[in-house]
């Protein structure tokens, strides 16, 4: 579904790339973690993925269609849905209206369906009373739990997630891992996740290991 052809990257200069000729395969109603040290250029990797930066050379392809020919907007408002360590939600909003918003700028084909915004929620775990209530009433571990049920709203079927469980205690990990497992699986979706968690890499249902420029597949 989504695929790496020959992928290098580099900040400066090219001799100190942190990567190069990278061919990845990732398939929908699967889930990946992307391991390795921190600089090893996780981020980076994930970022070309998720159409928020250009690879220097060799092309990101959707079913077959280099990204760059969607067009990176059009990518990344229709086809991926980003979860981060920070959350990113619209701290103003409760997390009903922020569900409502993504709906509406992704144009969703749920956009202005509140039930449908609302059981996501609740098969998150957020309950009718929290959905809302302002977002920054909410623990860190809800509010991821609302990050994640934001990407279940939209039609995008690449959800990349750059540590995602990075602020947040084991139990909530176990959870929010559940449910990406969960969107790979039952929405059939491409899940890939960076992570430095090796307890996070072990749920996911295949891992790549990014060491010394290249990538390899753990399991
Ligand atoms: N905008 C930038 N300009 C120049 N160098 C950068 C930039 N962003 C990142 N780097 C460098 O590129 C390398 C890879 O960074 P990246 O954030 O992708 O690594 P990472 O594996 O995700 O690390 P971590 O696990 O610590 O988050 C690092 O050495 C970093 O300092």
């Amino acid at each position: 579904m989504l695929k790496a052809n020959d992928i290098g990257y580099w900040y400066d200069r090219q001799e100190n790339s942190l990567f190069e000729h990278v061919n990845l395969e990732f398939e929908s109603g699967t889930s990946y973690a992307i391991v390795g040290q921190s600089g090893s250029g996780k981020t980076t990797f994930l970022s070309l993925l998720a159409g928020l930066d250009k690879p220097r050379a060799g092309q990101i392809e959707l079913n077959g269609e280099p990204i760059n020919k969607i067009g990176l907007t059009n990518y990344r408002r229709s086809h991926v849905a980003i979860v981060f360590q920070s959350y990113n939600l619209f701290n103003y909003m409760s997390p009903l209206n922020n569900l409502m918003t993504a709906m509406a700028i992704t144009k969703s084909s749920h956009q202005g369906d509140k039930e449908y915004a609302a059981d996501m929620l609740r098969k998150l775990g957020i309950t009718d009373e929290q959905m809302k209530k302002n977002v920054q009433k909410l623990s860190g571990g809800q509010q991821q739990r609302v990050a994640i049920a934001r990407t279940m709203c939209c039609d995008a079927k690449v959800v990349v997630a750059d540590e995602p469980t990075g602020n947040l205690d084991e139990e909530n990990t176990k959870d929010v891992i559940e449910q990406f497992q969960k969107i790979a699986h039952e929405q059939k979706k491409c899940v890939i996740i960076v992570t430095h968690e090796p307890d996070v890499a072990a749920m996911c249902d295949h891992s790549y290991r990014l060491a010394k420029h290249e990538f390899s597949l753990e399991k």
